[in-house]
């Protein structure tokens, strides 16, 4: 998962496609890591499919599981400061938002202790 700031300090959400799990709600870049790849390489290649943005100063946050009535995820969460946030071009709308205004925003329910670790991490 990618927590993608802009440079007023708001982050990227996209609002993720009905019919998909999670579907409506508003979530963080990203996407299942493929075989051979790492954590870090999958949020670079997620970022850039899902939004067309490049970005600098990757972290790792850390990583959590939670587990849904159909299957059992394993998120790895990186920040990270996007170039030229203007340029995002998305399929599903996207907004960027500032930290305190994120309750306003619906996500899936693993989110929120990924959210707190935004928190932490400043
Ligand atoms: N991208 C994303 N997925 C999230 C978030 N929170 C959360 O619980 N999820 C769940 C929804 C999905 O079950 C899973 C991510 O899978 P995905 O559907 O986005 O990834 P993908 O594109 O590689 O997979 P797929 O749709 O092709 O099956 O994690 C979030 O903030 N961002």
């Amino acid at each position: 998962m990618v927590a993608a700031f802009n440079g007023c300090g708001q982050l990227l959400l996209l609002k993720r496609d009905q019919g998909r799990h999670c579907g409506g709600l508003w979530s963080f870049p990203g996407g299942k890591i493929e075989a051979g790849e790492s954590a870090g390489a999958a949020a670079v290649r997620e970022l850039y499919e899902e939004t067309a943005l490049v970005a600098t100063d990757w972290r790792l946050l850390g990583s959590h599981t939670f587990t849904y009535p159909d299957r059992h995820l394993v998120f790895t969460l990186f920040s990270c400061r996007c170039t030229d946030p203007d340029a995002a071009i998305c399929e599903s709308e996207h907004r960027w938002v500032e930290s305190a205004a994120l309750a306003d925003f619906p996500m899936p329910e693993a989110n929120s202790v990924l959210v707190a670790m935004l928190a932490v991490a400043g």
